[in-house]
């Protein structure tokens, strides 16, 4: 099947160019495709004729959206509405991937696709405003919420704890925020998992969350991730737990950020391994490429 895929170099975007065997995958690429720009994201689709798009490509830096609102809305919020409703007029479907941060982290059990949304910072009004554009589009669509997202490309969470043990002994991090992990490896499978449910049965719209299995904090991953260097000889720091209140950013985080995955894989069929498990595959590829960071 023919997939427009946007973005080139995200994360979930190169974990799906190397799982996607059978499938032909189109990627749109900044700056010739610009979410922002309306004409480049319908020249694009006219262009492709793809049979089903992913929508990948965001605007994610969570801090920096605080002081750019108009131009994240553009790209979180507007332009995924114009490539679905693009994507309706020749009849593909798309799964667009949104976040956990259109929470605002105050319920003491994980989030189920339908409890009420209350974005804490720009980037999470950005992405609900995308998400619903997604779905008043007409399109045939997956919204699929995902958190934490980490892998061996791109810019993470993983790769930033790496690279500062490389020059520091101690780290802060947090530990009063509470989530799960996702690996993009993962996260790839589970959106071919989709496209092949939608090959067999035909695609229908829904709202999903899917994240790594189990939760933690900041803080736990930061040490598990310095566990996985150990054993490669990596580079290590000691963790200090530390609440929000001591790592001041411009961005307000959820203080639980934990979805719940139980309609993903009833639907669909597939539960992503416990995050540990994914974490070891990809501190594993990062030492087996050579610097993890
Ligand atoms: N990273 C995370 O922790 C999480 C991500 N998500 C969501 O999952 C999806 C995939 O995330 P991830 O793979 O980590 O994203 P990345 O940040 O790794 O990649 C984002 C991609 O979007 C592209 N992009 C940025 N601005 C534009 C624009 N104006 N027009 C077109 N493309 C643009 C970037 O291109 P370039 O590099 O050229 O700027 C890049 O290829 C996103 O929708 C994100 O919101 C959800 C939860 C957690
Ligand atoms: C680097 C660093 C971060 N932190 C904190 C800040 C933050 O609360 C947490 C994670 O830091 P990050 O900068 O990776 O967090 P952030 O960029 O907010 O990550 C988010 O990205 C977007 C795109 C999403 O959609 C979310 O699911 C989530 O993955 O760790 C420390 O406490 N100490 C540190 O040394
Ligand atoms: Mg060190």
């Amino acid at each position: 099947m023919r997939i427009l895929v946007t973005g080139h170099d995200g994360q979930v975007a190169q974990a799906l160019a190397e799982q996607a065997q059978g499938h032909e995958l189109v990627f749109t690429a900044y700056p010739e495709f610009d979410l922002s720009k309306p004409e480049t994201i319908e020249a694009a689709v006219a262009r492709i004729q793809p049979e089903l798009i992913v929508s990948a490509a965001a605007y994610t830096a969570v801090d920096k959206a605080e002081s750019e609102p108009e131009l994240a809305m553009a790209i979180n919020g507007d332009g995924p509405g114009v490539l679905a409703r693009a994507g309706a007029e020749i009849g593909a479907p798309i799964i667009h991937l949104s976040t956990d941060y259109v929470f605002d982290g105050s319920l003491d059990r994980p989030w189920r696709e339908e409890d009420p949304t209350g974005p804490l910072g720009v980037y999470g009004a950005t992405k609900l405003a995308g998400e619903q554009a997604v779905q008043a589009s007409g399109a045939t669509h997956a919204v699929l919420r995902l958190a934490w997202v980490y892998s061996p490309f791109g810019n993470n969470f993983v790769k930033t704890m790496l690279r500062l043990a490389e020059t520091r002994d101690a780290l802060n991090v947090v530990e009063d925020q509470r989530g799960c992990p996702g690996s993009a490896l993962d996260i790839a499978t589970a959106i071919l998992t989709v496209v092949e449910h939608w090959q067999r049965e035909g695609a229908t719209s829904g709202l999903y969350h899917f994240t790594g299995s189990g939760e933690t904090t900041w803080a736990d991953f930061a040490r598990a991730i310095f566990a996985e260097s150990a054993k490669h000889g990596g580079p290590t720091a000691e963790v200090t737990g530390i609440p929000t209140s001591g790592y001041p950013t411009p961005a307000k985080r959820p203080a639980n950020s934990r979805l719940d995955c139980t309609r993903f894989a009833e639907t669909f069929g597939y539960r992503a391994p416990a995050w540990q498990e994914s974490l070891a595959v990809v501190v594993d590829r990062l030492f087996a490429a050579g610097r993890p960071a």
